[in-house]
């Protein structure tokens, strides 16, 4: 695809998404040149194809931001940022892009989508000033910094103000006074911030999040109001989801952050099932181990899942929320994400970054260059040194204090020739670890001046307060050493803007390894352990005496870092991500199957005659598959077992002369023997390869040629694996071997497969004709053509010369949990020819991958018609042949085909009569879907009701079957 910027036209395709075309070879300037053949199909063309257009984009948009920071660039206030800025000027910019790209642009979803930012806390602060008037204040803090970043779209804030406002004329007020800078006040009362804010955000979940663990003193106290904290924490979020759907217009995008609002998602989707939901986490994400002591970790993995796109700053933290869904929830991890019966939630790292434009161009204001001119006089001859953080514990304030001391007392000549200035702006000041922090930080700050302080001069200058921007510009600006020691961070800006404001200067920094940020910046930063002091105090010296060439490369190293990974870039890549996966899903969710129709398949199944029942039996006929996370992993049930609700409806069926039931399964005899022995049904075990009416004996279906001189070396490798994977284990069948490892931690299991699939692909068995099928937790192999589709046909003409049918099968409903393997069985019955019935009622827009059949069936070359068609009549050909060990219970046979009458078929189902349907998978190729065993349960019963109320009315008679 070639496409180059300026020279490019935009449109819409069905999608929605914006094209891109190529206008030059001299058809410029004309709209219907824009056409659609470049249509991307895969996520990553349709991302990039996103990318080239923000791209173009911003080089328009470059021009338009001068115009719109021209005159509204007050120093002081936020009207700095662009997205405060009013509705007119935005349609200015609008105007003047449309008639600036020389082709008619259709698309005005990449520069004015409607983003909805829903975080815990405004990018203001309001302090009231009278009943019915509000002064409104930047709020600190990394996250509204990057937020405000943010141009491309038009963008509204929902969030609390940071106050409490219990009274009307106050609460309109301040709506008004918040409408202004686009943002949406929720209001929270001062019992829900102390419990949800102070309680479980501040007190559980950050540090929690920070590695620093639960709470730990006073431990029934916590334990008792852990909940109550919680209570109000899924409160507070149902408040923000009640403001939120009170604003929200179709089409919106809802970006929810942090730690704060874990629970909205889910609230969010409850309310509304299509809206656009992303949620990003700001914090770290901790490992699985961490997260697996919080109390509520089941339901907030679960609520946050219930987004379409979930991000966070590093790969890392990623890795670890998938990892703590696998091994908590028990789902499928996947590269994309986290997959739940078919529903991908995707997760992916998106690296916040700054406004490094906004620091640049601000270097260059009178009232900076004031403040930089005061600073140096004021510290002349000496090195400056700065911490700029929150008084935050995970900051590591009294770690970087100790290490400077260290640095001091080991190197006496730099006494008076360094200063450290602390800039420790108040954060949360009715937590009381935060209260102790700060008595802390004081006291050793404190000790530190008293003994290497001087009548004139101290070496720390703490301040316990926030500074206005331009005076942050400047001390960035002028600082030699940045030293950022956080014990854990989810990304730490200080760090990105410290690098954007040292252009000139080429400062060094230092920065922990343990902050987001080391990932971006850590080949151009001196990376530290914020815990070693020795090794900060050895890296304090280190920087301060850096040659300048080696400043220079590391900081250019960092300085195009921050100024191409900047907060516009994050935001528009997560949008247009999560835009995206909205695509994706819908393209996803066309391939799945619909709903079985429960009243017609009843319907037909009591009009029909002679009918087929074929029903898996794992997860089909047994309690549904436990995704509840660990507990999942904990052996049940060695053997699978019927579902005692399914006893009654399936003998009834079972007694119903009209109804042949076949349970088909992957499970050998004995499993089959003891679940269904008492029923008059046909057992069809492992896969089919054996079959037996239950009033018979077992007789096999199996091929004759059937290879089975494998089984000894792959039960050697399968041996190998279970003595190194605990609660791993296999099972030995007559015709396959098994290794489950459903119960082993999934992780390891995991890797564990994949070391095993390597070695059959490529090990001493790779030349034999083997199927090795994988199951989700379980690698199965056997013989090539061992599927219940190619088994299918000679357990069907068994069935049909055992019983004498006269009539030909007008009914087949299929039921299974089948492996995509054995999926072939659905398409046994469909259809070879379009035109012989109407097509499945799915629409598709990718055709499922039809399963190839048995090779070893010979009948298989024909189309079904003939195949069936063909069959001589009646006598069966049994040939007996002894096979295996124990063959002397079981009578084998081979069956030959069969046909009702010369020339008539087995099958007339009237296209119409075929139910095939997929339990609890949602990509599969039958007709229809059933969410669990539990929709079996009200399926048979409904058909069992149909027949006893057909039975009444016809007055026919109960028989054998
Ligand atoms: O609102 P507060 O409770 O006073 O706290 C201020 C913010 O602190 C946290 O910031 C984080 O976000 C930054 C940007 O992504 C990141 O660089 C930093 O590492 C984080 O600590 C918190 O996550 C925000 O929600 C708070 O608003
Ligand atoms: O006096 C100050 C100190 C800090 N900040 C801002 O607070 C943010 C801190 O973000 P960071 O990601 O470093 O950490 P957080 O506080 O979000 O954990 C940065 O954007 C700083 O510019 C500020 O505006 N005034």
């Amino acid at each position: 695809m070639s496409i180059s910027s300026p020279d490019t036209c935009i449109s819409h395709n069905n999608n929605n998404l914006p094209n891109l075309s190529n206008k030059s070879n001299g058809m410029r300037g004309n709209k219907y040149n824009c056409n659609n053949s470049g249509t991307p199909r895969t996520r990553l063309e349709r991302l990039l194809r996103e990318r080239e257009l923000r791209k173009f984009n911003k080089s328009l948009n470059d021009g338009e931001t001068e115009l719109l920071n021209n005159d509204s660039f007050s120093p002081d206030s936020f009207e700095a940022f662009s997205w405060f800025n009013d509705e007119a000027s935005l349609e200015t910019i609008s105007a003047n892009r449309n008639s600036t790209d020389g082709c008619e642009r259709q698309d005005s979803r990449a520069s004015r989508e409607r983003l909805l930012v829903v975080a815990n806390r405004l990018p203001v602060s309001a302090v009231r000033r009278g009943v019915d008037s509000w002064h409104l204040e930047i709020s600190v803090g990394g996250l509204v910094s990057a937020l405000l970043g943010v141009k491309e779209f038009e963008t509204r804030w929902i969030g609390w103000a940071g106050v409490n406002v219990p009274d009307e004329i106050g609460q309109r007020a301040l709506i008004k006074a918040l409408a202004e800078k686009r943002c949406i006040p929720v209001f929270l009362d001062e019992e829900i911030v102390h419990q949800y804010y102070n309680g479980y955000c501040n007190n559980i979940l950050w540090p929690l999040f920070h590695y620093l663990g639960l709470p730990q003193e006073d431990r029934l106290a916590t334990t008792r109001s852990f909940q109550s904290q919680f209570d109000a924490y899924k409160k507070a979020n149902q408040m923000f989801a009640e403001v939120v759907k009170e604003h929200y217009v179709e089409g919106d995008v809802v970006w929810c952050h942090d730690y704060h609002l874990m629970f909205l998602p889910k609230c969010l989707k409850e309310r509304n099932r299509k809206m656009k939901v992303g949620w990003f986490l700001h914090t770290p994400f901790p490992s699985s181990e961490i997260h697996r002591t919080l109390p509520s970790r089941l339901e907030l993995l679960r609520s946050v899942l219930a987004a379409d796109l979930v991000g966070f700053h590093t790969y890392d933290y990623a890795r670890h929320f998938v990892s703590a869904c696998t091994r908590i929830l028990g789902l499928e991890g996947t590269p994309e994400g986290v997959e739940d019966q078919g529903r991908l939630t995707r997760v992916a790292a998106f690296p916040i970054g700054i406004d490094s434009d906004r620091f640049i161009r601000a270097l260059e204001l009178p009232q900076v260059q004031d403040h930089m001119k005061e600073l140096k006089e004021r510290f002349a001859g000496r090195k400056v040194m700065l911490g700029v953080d929150r008084l935050d514990m995970i900051k590591g304030i009294p770690q970087k204090i100790l290490a400077f001391e260290k640095f001091l007392e080991e190197n006496p000549n730099w006494r008076d020739k360094v200063v450290l200035l602390q800039i420790a702006v108040p954060t949360r000041t009715d937590v009381p670890e935060y209260q102790k922090l700060t008595s802390q930080v004081h006291e050793i700050v404190g000790r530190i001046n008293g003994r290497f302080g001087t009548l004139t001069a101290v070496p720390i200058h703490h301040l316990d307060r926030s500074l206005d921007f331009h005076a942050l510009c400047a001390l960035y600006a002028v600082t030699d050493v940045a030293l950022v020691t956080s014990l854990r961070d989810g990304m730490n800006l200080v760090s990105y803007e410290f690098v954007a404001c040292q252009a000139s200067k080429k400062g060094v920094l230092i920065l922990s390894e343990f902050a987001g940020a080391a990932q971006s910046l850590g080949a151009g930063a001196i990376l530290v352990n914020p815990w070693n002091v020795t090794e900060v105090a050895s890296s304090i010296g280190y920087a301060l005496n850096m040659p300048a060439d080696e400043r220079e490369k590391r900081h250019h190293h960092n300085f195009v870092h921050v100024t191409t990974h900047t907060s516009q870039e994050w935001a528009a890549t997560f949008v247009s991500e999560l835009n995206d996966t909205i695509v994706e899903a819908q393209l996803r969710t066309r391939q799945i199957p619909p709903p079985l129709p429960i009243e017609v398949a009843v319907d037909r199944y009591a009009k029909s005659n002679n009918r087929l029942l074929i029903l898996g039996f794992n997860a089909t006929l047994t309690e549904p598959v436990d995704t509840l996370g660990r507990k999942g992993s904990q052996i049940k049930e060695m053997e699978p077992k019927l579902r005692p609700d399914l006893q009654e409806p399936l003998r009834k069926l079972c007694d119903d002369p009209k109804t042949t039931i076949v349970v088909l399964s992957g499970s050998d005899r004995s499993v089959l023997d003891d679940n269904f022995g008492d029923y008059s049904m046909w057992l069809a075990a492992e896969n089919g390869m054996f079959l037996r009416a239950t009033k018979g004996d077992w007789m096999t279906t199996m091929p004759e040629n059937l290879n089975m001189e494998w089984v000894d070396s792959v039960k050697h490798v399968f041996e190998y694996f279970t003595e190194r994977t605990p609660r791993s284990h296999f099972e030995l069948r007559e015709t396959s071997l098994i290794w489950n490892y459903k119960y082993a931690d999934v992780e390891f299991g995991r890797l564990q497969a994949r070391d095993l699939l390597q070695h059959l692909w490529t090990g001493p068995i790779s030349n034999a004709s083997l199927d090795v099928v994988q199951g989700s937790r379980s690698i199965e192999v056997r013989s090539v053509g061992v599927t219940k589709g190619a088994a299918i046909d000679r357990i069907l003409g068994e069935i049909v010369h055992n019983k004498g049918m006269k009539e030909p099968i007008d009914y087949v409903l299929c039921i299974g949990h089948f492996l995509a393997k054995d999926e072939d069985i659905y398409t046994f019955f469909e259809p070879e020819l379009p035109s012989e019935v109407p097509a499945p009622v799915r629409s598709h827009v990718t055709p499922p991958v039809r399963t190839s059949v048995s090779k070893l069936s010979t009948s298989r070359s024909l189309s079904r018609e003939d195949r069936l068609k063909k069959h001589r009549p009646m006598p069966t050909i049994e040939r007996s042949k002894s096979y295996h060990v124990n063959t002397d219970v079981f009578q084998s046979r081979v069956v030959d085909r069969m046909s009702l009458q010369e020339g008539s078929s087995v099958l007339d189902l009237q296209g119409d009569n075929y139910f095939s349907c997929s339990v609890a998978r949602k990509r599969s190729n039958a007709r229809y879907l059933l969410g669990s065993s539990d929709d079996v349960v009200k399926l048979l019963t409904e058909l069992t009701n149909s027949w006893i109320n057909g039975m009444n009315t016809d007055g026919s008679t109960m028989e054998g079957n």
